[in-house]
């Protein structure tokens, strides 16, 4: 009898068959993101034939700004107010190098500097970056190479594991499914993890929506999230220790049991980079982001009214606080604006691994003498509001709790708009 259960194939690598079928790339052409003709009843995307449509579809867009007159290349959706899209710095932000291996060999002036360097970028841009962290950098690569694979398939193929509408798993092209303008200029695979299953979850996930030719695919996200989620704690401790908290274990036992997502970008090559984004200014709503990036460049903090670009550094993961841990550490963590610029010449492709609670855990700083800056919320509750009330963006928690001081039914939330 074969045994049913899957094998782990012994150096993980995405090149299934159909993976590598596929003869078209994205990196070639700077053609917009594949748009998807969004389904009804929510509006497709209208792209504008002449200039009179383009100037209503692009003052619809909020991008009144820009000078129509001169032709936009990109379709109008794809346009971004002047505010949101303004030039980055040229000086590129210094994020704090933390050897995280500190935890684990003892050395404890390396932590002392470690909990030192956390709590100073924490506490202000909420941006540090991680080294010693023990993740495979094979697995590093299989993983950004996986990324190609999959978003150079054709579109049929991707749209087999299109997303499911009100959840964050799938695949989304410019989010064109959800929203109708300020389109961003990416293409994106998001699916969730959570360890403790009976099996894979992530294997189960891609040979469940894409056929059993992307095990292997499968198998390259399995070990990725494992890897991750395994960082994630680490980090929790560094965090609670830099924050002093009394309760020692208190934030990695509240993420043991995290339901995390994972999230693939690919932001392909842009004829106007200077006229969209490949992610608007957002902070992210989840507890923390770890991220890999390839070496293009693209991720941009804003620091005293700057977007300033964080240059990529091989083998490390750029960390930030999110949301849910903000409202952890009672405010004195902060969630930081940040955002990803396109350009015209080169795809960028990054991994961000979103820890999360488990969905029904009560959000709430350990008992601390400060008064609540926010109040209890489960994380399901935030979830539920970026996915079908509110496009996270540069005020989502304050809007989140007023939201919920109001009740779902009376706020006056925003539609994703
Ligand atoms: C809970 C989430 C919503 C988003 C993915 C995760 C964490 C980051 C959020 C996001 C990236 C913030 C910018 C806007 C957004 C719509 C996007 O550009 O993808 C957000 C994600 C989402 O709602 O899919
Ligand atoms: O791609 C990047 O560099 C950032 C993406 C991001 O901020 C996000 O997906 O939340
Ligand atoms: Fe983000």
């Amino acid at each position: 009898m074969v045994s049913q259960e899957r094998q782990e194939p012994a150096v993980p690598s995405s090149s299934s068959s159909s993976a590598k079928r596929a003869a078209t790339s994205m990196d070639a052409s700077p053609a917009p993101p594949l748009l998807l003709r969004a389904p009804t009843p929510s509006p497709s995307i209208d792209l504008p034939a002449g200039k009179d449509k383009a100037d209503a579809a692009a003052s619809k867009a909020g991008a009144a700004v820009f000078d129509l007159r001169r032709e936009p290349k990109i379709p109008a959706p794809f346009l971004w107010p002047q505010e949101e899209a303004r030039p980055s710095s040229a000086a590129e932000l210094e994020v704090p190098m933390v050897d995280v291996g500190v935890l684990r060999n003892g050395d404890r002036a390396g932590l002392r500097r470690a909990a030192a360097q956390v709590a100073a970028a924490c506490a202000t841009h909420g941006f540090f970056q991680v080294c010693g962290h023990g993740v495979d950098a094979a697995l590093g690569r299989a993983a950004l190479d996986g990324a190609s694979d999959f978003f150079r398939l054709p579109l049929a193929e991707k749209q087999r594991a299109r997303r499911v509408p009100g959840t964050v798993s799938g695949y989304t092209s410019a989010h064109a499914d959800r929203f109708a303008a300020k389109l961003p200029w990416k293409e994106t695979l998001s699916f969730g993890y959570h360890d403790g299953a009976a099996s894979p979850v992530v294997v189960d996930y891609f040979v469940g929506t894409l056929g059993q030719d992307f095990e292997p695919m499968g198998w390259v996200y399995q070990r990725y999230c494992e890897e991750m989620k395994e960082l994630s704690l680490t980090i929790m401790e560094l965090l609670e220790l830099s924050l002093g908290v009394e309760l020692r274990g208190y934030y990695r036992e509240f993420f043991e049991d995290s339901r995390s997502i994972m999230r693939c970008n690919y932001y392909p090559p842009c004829p106007e980079p200077e006229r969209t984004l490949g992610t608007g200014p957002h902070c992210d709503p989840t507890a923390l982001t770890i991220l890999l990036q390839d070496d293009v460049g693209g991720l941009e903090v804003l620091v005293d009214g700057e977007w300033r670009p964080v240059r990529p550094v091989p083998g490390a993961m750029v960390i930030n606080i999110g949301d849910t841990f903000m409202a952890l550490s009672n405010g004195r963590y902060k969630s930081c604006l940040h955002r990803a610029v396109v350009n015209q010449r080169r795809a960028r492709r990054s991994l961000a691994f979103f820890l999360c609670p488990r969905e029904d855990r009560v959000v709430r700083p350990p008992a601390s003498a400060a008064p609540r800056r926010y109040p209890d919320f489960t994380w399901a509750d935030l979830m539920r509001f970026t996915q079908r009330h509110y496009r996270a963006d540069t005020r989502t928690l304050d809007a989140f709790t007023r939201w919920l001081s109001h009740g779902p039914a009376q706020a006056a939330a925003p539609p994703c708009t």
